[in-house]
């Protein structure tokens, strides 16, 4: 296959229309319906002494996950100071000349794609999407492989390590929630995931400016595959989720993070709490960066609908790492792979 430059140097290199690979069909192009208020919930009411006050925030965390399957959490408590270490280190990193990025080329592992450049680039068929990608390991240790975590800028990794961690902590609190909200024990949730054995995965996607946004796509629609994903943006719009067939955009708050269930969550919640399909769109005047973190059950983790009558689960068991590799294998489609695990 003739090798076709990466997304940030077709992007520089001032031609008049985007490769032909990039071009989507019509009928992938479907439009925008408008601005979403997704909901927005605060870490504090979540967390408030007051236990009728953490009731009311934990019924709305709830409603958001059945809902739309996405919202904004304010008072995180991650401090703005680290957020912007996040996104100062990546944009140094992506700024960084290509000989230097690509160091550490994308390598498609089984399951675990880890490196920097194209993702779902399988065949001279596939559409490709207007992005490039960093993807390395926050956890376990056993995946953490620090040779694929770049060493430039100088502070990347301490920066990358300290937010790592408190999206871990963060995502264990929200997913403690809703185990309750599941009838569950708090713990719950996170067992069935696999505890410390979770695999956590950062991805940064990278959207320069397009020349002919209207024709291709940043992040073709999809469902993470993931238990939960948290996305830390940089204030530009582009995020789409699509919510009763239409295409929202979202509006970033400045300071929060935007957080969605993954399939797995939708599959041990037997379908309450949705993992909606989102997508990404890209503009001709800013570029875009999404720092995205996915929290993922251990490649082990035999998973089904928790906590009910078997009868009523809607969903087979599957083996995470089975899905995972179906998930890597294929070109992003809608909500074709958990679609796929109805009974
Ligand atoms: O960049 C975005 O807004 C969406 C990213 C996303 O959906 C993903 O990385 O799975
Ligand atoms: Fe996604």
């Amino acid at each position: 296959m003739a090798s076709l430059d990466l997304v940030q140097t077709l992007s520089s290199n001032g031609l008049p229309e985007v490769p032909s690979r990039f071009v989507q069909p019509l009928q992938r192009r479907q439009p925008c319906h408008g601005r979403s208020s997704i909901p927005v919930i605060d870490l504090i009411d979540l967390l408030h002494k007051d236990e009728s006050c953490a009731e009311t925030a934990a019924k709305a965390l709830k409603r958001a996950c059945e809902e739309w399957g996405f919202f904004q959490i304010i008072n995180h408590g991650i401090p703005d100071s680290l957020l912007e270490d996040v996104r100062r280190v990546v944009k140094n990193f992506l700024d960084l000349p290509m000989e230097e990025k690509l160091k550490r080329p994308m390598k498609f592992e089984p399951y675990h794609p880890t490196g920097y450049g194209r993702l779902f680039d399988f065949s001279e068929d596939t559409i490709l999407d207007w992005v490039d990608v960093l993807i390395h390991y926050l956890s376990p240790s056993a995946l953490k492989d620090p040779d694929y975590w770049p060493d430039k800028p100088t502070n990347y990794r301490e920066s990358l390590e300290a937010y790592g961690n408190q999206v871990i902590n963060l995502v264990k609190v929200l997913m403690g929630i809703l185990s309750k909200g599941l009838g569950l024990e708090s713990s719950r949730l996170e067992e069935a995931f696999g505890g410390d054995e979770a695999q956590v995965v950062l991805r940064v996607n990278h959207y320069p400016r397009c020349q002919q946004p209207d024709l291709v796509m940043g992040l073709s629609p999809h469902s993470d595959g993931s238990a939960m994903t948290v996305l830390l943006h940089d204030e530009v719009e582009g995020l789409q989720v699509k919510k009763d067939d239409a295409w929202w955009m979202v509006k970033p708050i400045p300071g929060a993070l935007i957080v969605n269930m993954g399939d797995m969550m939708q599959l041990v919640s037997n379908g309450r709490f949705m993992s909606m399909e989102h997508r990404a769109v890209v503009s001709s005047g800013t570029e875009r960066i999404s720092i995205v973190v996915f929290y993922a059950p251990t490649a082990n983790a035999i998973l089904g609908p928790i906590g009910i009558d078997q009868h009523h689960a809607i969903y087979k068991s599957i083996k995470y790492g089975d899905y995972l590799a179906t998930y890597m294998n294929k070109e992003l489609k809608g909500k074709e792979r958990i679609n796929s695990l109805l009974k």
